[in-house]
């Protein structure tokens, strides 16, 4: 029987591809609902406000904090704070399932919150190598927020046995088949 409530997360270090993973899930089961992040950082030339994240200064963030709107917050890189609305979940989760894509601390407090409601999968790069040229590749960072994404990858690849499985994303449609089928799985159990 389908489950009263659905939360995927994926998570993985900056890089892995967890976002793309995403986006490609979301287009194969359209029931499925993209939890909105709210953050500090500014928009990339591809993302639309609303649709990848709420794009928020840090005082209307730090407000939203203080009325208790977020389930979980973290200051990810450099002081700039990314966080799951609990409006996002409350509606999505019921309705079909919700998938977020967050950063491995995030996932840990998603999954203490929710239990058995909760999958999360964590995206592992190939290698720290391929992690780098994907993170350089993408061109969306500075040499310097380069390093300090992957020293932050080297803390989050040693908890990979925290979660619920480990999709590693070196061939692209492989870790989407295998990412489908834990999602698959999940929702009908
Ligand atoms: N805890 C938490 N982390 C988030 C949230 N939204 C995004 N992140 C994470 O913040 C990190 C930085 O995200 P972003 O700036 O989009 O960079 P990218 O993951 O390298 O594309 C990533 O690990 C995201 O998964 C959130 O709502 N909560
Ligand atoms: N399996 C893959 N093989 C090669 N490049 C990939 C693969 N998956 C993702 N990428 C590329 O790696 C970069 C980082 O992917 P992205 O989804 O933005 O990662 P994340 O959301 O985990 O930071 C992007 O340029 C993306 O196109």
């Amino acid at each position: 029987m389908p489950k009263d409530r659905a939360i995927i997360v994926l998570t993985a270090p900056s890089g892995a591809g967890k976002t793309t993973i995403a986006h490609r899930v979301l287009e194969e089961r359209p029931g499925l609902s993209f939890s909105v992040s709210a953050t500090t950082r500014d928009a990339r030339p591809d993302e639309t406000d609303g649709e990848d994240y709420h794009f928020l200064s840090v005082d209307e963030f730090e407000k939203r904090i203080n009325r208790g709107d977020l389930l979980e917050y973290e200051q990810v890189y450099d002081g700039l704070y990314y966080g799951t609305l609990k409006s996002e979940i409350a509606e999505k989760s019921k309705d079909g399932g919700v998938l977020l894509d967050i950063d491995v601390k995030g996932a840990v407090n998603v999954k203490k919150a929710f239990g058995d409601d909760a999958l999360v999968l964590f995206v592992a790069p190939p290698s720290v190598e391929e992690l780098e040229r994907r993170l350089t590749g993408r061109g969306t960072e500075t040499d310097d927020a380069v390093t300090t994404r992957l020293a932050r990858a080297r803390m989050e690849l040693g908890m990979q046995d925290e979660f619920d499985a480990v999709v590693v994303n070196d061939d692209l449609d492989e870790a989407v088949e295998e990412t489908l089928s834990y999602v698959d799985r999940f929702i009908q159990s």
